[in-house]
C-alpha cells in the first residue's frame, strides 16, 4: 500500500482531488467508484472548484456510489442521492444516466443488490475506487465480520455507525438501520483504490489496518491484500508509531 501523509484535512482533500483528476484525464472512458460521509466532501468541492476554473470534463465518466441506506428517498437530505447532487453531480458536466447509487427504496432489494453487481460488470468494473474509514472499519457499509467476499448486499448497520452518522440526523432515531452496500468482494475487484483518512478519531482504526492482521472483523484490513491501494490520511490520522515502522512513501 502506498501511503502518503499530508499536513491537514484540506492537504489531504488536496492531494486526493490532484490524484482523482490524472487518473479521470488519463483514460477515454473512466469508471469511478465514489464515497459518501464527512471525509470526501473537501475533495467534491475541490472537484467542481477545478471543473469551474479548469473546465475538467465529466462526459466520459461513469460513476458507481458505494452504498445508500434503506427507507430514504432520493429527496432526502440525508440520503447519498442528495449527497452526491448537492456535494459533486449538479456542479459538474456528468450525464445523469452515467451516476449510479443503490435504490434504497427498490421494491425487490434482494433483486436491487444483484443487478447492481451485474451493472458494474457490464461497465467492465471500476477504474478507481475512493473509499472512507468507518471507526470499526468498515469500508463502504461492510460492518464488522461481514465475509470478504460478499458482493452487494443489505446490511444491519452496527451501533457505533449509527451512532457516528447521527450527526448528519436531527436524532439518532432518524438514522435508518438498515442500508444497501456494495460488498468487499465487490469492491476489492475495483482496479485501484484510494482510501482517504482524517482526523484524530480515525487513527486506531488507521493503525489496525496498515499493522494489523487481515481479519473479518477488522473489513477494511482486506486492503493488505489488494494490489494496488493508495492511502492518503493527515497527520492526526497517521500515528507517529505508523510513520516510523512503514516502509510506505510519505510525502
Ligand atoms: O467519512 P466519515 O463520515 O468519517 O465516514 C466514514 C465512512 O463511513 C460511512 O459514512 C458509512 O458509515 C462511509 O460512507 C464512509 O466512507
Amino acid at each position: 500500500m502506498n501511503v502518503i501523509q499530508t499536513k491537514n484535512y484540506q492537504d489531504m482533500s488536496e492531494k486526493a482531488t490532484q490524484f482523482i483528476l490524472d487518473k479521470i484525464k488519463s483514460k477515454s472512458t473512466f469508471k469511478l467508484g465514489l464515497a459518501t460521509g464527512g471525509t470526501p466532501v473537501t475533495t467534491y468541492q475541490n472537484l467542481i472548484q477545478d471543473h469551474q476554473k479548469n473546465h475538467t470534463s465529466y462526459q466520459h465518466v461513469t460513476t458507481f456510489n458505494l452504498d445508500e441506506y434503506i427507507g430514504l428517498s432520493n429527496e432526502n437530505p440525508n440520503s447519498y442521492h442528495f449527497y452526491m447532487n448537492k456535494h459533486l453531480f449538479r456542479h459538474i458536466d456528468i450525464p445523469a444516466n452515467q451516476t449510479f447509487i443503490p435504490n434504497g427504496l427498490a421494491t425487490d432489494l434482494e433483486k436491487e443488490c444483484v443487478d447492481y453487481d451485474k451493472l458494474i460488470d457490464e461497465h467492465d468494473g471500476i477504474d478507481l475506487q475512493i473509499l472512507g474509514l468507518g471507526h470499526n472499519g468498515h469500508i463502504g457499509f461492510n460492518e464488522p465480520g461481514t465475509p470478504f467476499d460478499k458482493q452487494t448486499h443489505i446490511v444491519t448497520l452496527a451501533e457505533s455507525t449509527v451512532e457516528a452518522n447521527a450527526r448528519f440526523f436531527d436524532s439518532i432515531d432518524d438514522v435508518p438501520t438498515q442500508a444497501i452496500t456494495m460488498g468487499i468482494g465487490s469492491i476489492m475487484k475495483s482496479k485501484e483504490i484510494l482510501l482517504l483518512v482524517s482526523g484524530k478519531e480515525k487513527h486506531e482504526a488507521l493503525h489496525k489496518l496498515l499493522h494489523g492482521d487481515v481479519d473479518q472483523q477488522f473489513p477494511a484490513s482486506i486492503l493488505q491484500r489488494h494490489k494496488n491501494v493508495t492511502i492518503i490520511a493527515d497527520e492526526d490520522a497517521i500515528m507517529e508509531k505508523d510513520m516510523m515502522q512503514s516502509n510506505s512513501a510519505y510525502r
